[in-house]
């Protein structure tokens, strides 16, 4: 999610009084953040104990906090998260629900598993290779770096020493679908900069075919692919209005 900590003081705001509203206005932040770590889920008989991937990023928004002198060891402080949060997200994230969806797509449970495929690697790189285009186009990444950083991506989802599973990543397909996430939102910026955005579409195909009876919006979502046409569903879900896009959608459901 996006101003996560933002959104935590708007719901705490209305229980303030005016006395307390003061006092945190005075000493208590609520900085947004971007955290990157992939936690697979897990059951341990010591519920404190927990496996994690060795990489780790935590970057905050220093402009909202309000106690400048403490600083966290292996935290980033940075005066713009915009284009930090959306580097993740959008890199991260989708990189991770492409390979998650496409390896379902494929027949695969394990990310592990999907992205040892050709044709599920060949896809991330695809999806990963447009919003990276469209990163450094909007924020002025390095691409060289950018380069690297997408590789560190790829070589963190095949840590042999974790097991993800492809229903968590792909938990909530609805959700991922939403016109601010990781499909609709970098097709919609990279169609804007004139970028090439169709491998995105591809996935977005196969998010729209997901089938988890087990994940409640899954369900839903399948149920209103049999009750309605494909055009309402992707205008329901995605909230996309351009029937351009629509229509680049439902062409490649149905050729899929
Ligand atoms: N797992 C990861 O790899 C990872 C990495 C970085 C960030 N995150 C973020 O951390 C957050 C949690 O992810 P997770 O993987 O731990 O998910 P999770 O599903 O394992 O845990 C979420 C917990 O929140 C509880 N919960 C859900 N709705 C609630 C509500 N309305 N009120 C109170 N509790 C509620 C659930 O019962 C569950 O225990 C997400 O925002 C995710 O994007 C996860
Ligand atoms: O938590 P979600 O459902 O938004 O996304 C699933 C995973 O991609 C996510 O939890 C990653 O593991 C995490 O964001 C890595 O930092």
């Amino acid at each position: 999610m996006i101003g996560g900590s933002q959104f935590l003081l708007d719901k705490v705001q209305p229980f303030l009084s005016a006395d307390d509203m003061d006092y945190v206005d005075s000493y208590v932040g609520f900085p947004n953040a971007a955290v990157d770590r992939i936690v697979p889920i897990q059951q341990h008989e010591d519920p404190l104990f927990v496996s994690v991937e060795p990489f780790s990023e935590w970057l905050v928004d220093d402009t909202q906090s309000k106690a400048k002198q403490i600083r966290l060891n292996n935290v980033g402080y940075v005066s713009d998260l915009a284009p930090y949060i959306e580097r993740k997200l959008f890199s991260v994230n989708t990189g991770h629900a492409t390979t998650a969806y496409t390896g379902a797509f494929y027949g695969y449970t394990t990310i592990g598993e999907a992205v040892a495929d050709r044709k599920v690697l060949d896809q991330l790189k695809a999806v990963l290779q447009e919003t990276g285009d469209l990163l450094i186009a909007k924020w002025q990444f390095e691409r060289p770096q950018h380069e690297q950083y997408i590789q560190k991506i790829i070589d963190r989802f095949k840590n042999p020493y974790i097991s993800d599973d492809i229903t968590r990543v792909a938990r909530t397909p609805i959700r991922k679908l939403g016109y601010d996430e990781r499909f609709i939102r970098p097709i919609r910026e990279a169609k804007d900069y004139g970028l090439s955005y169709e491998a995105l579409v591809d996935v977005v195909a196969m998010i729209l075919q997901y089938d988890d009876p087990k994940d409640e919006e899954s369900v839903r979502l399948q149920e209103m692919v049999k009750e309605k046409t494909m055009t309402e569903v992707i205008q329901e879900v995605t909230n996309l209005s351009e029937p351009t896009l629509v229509a680049q959608i439902v062409e490649k459901v149905r050729n899929s």
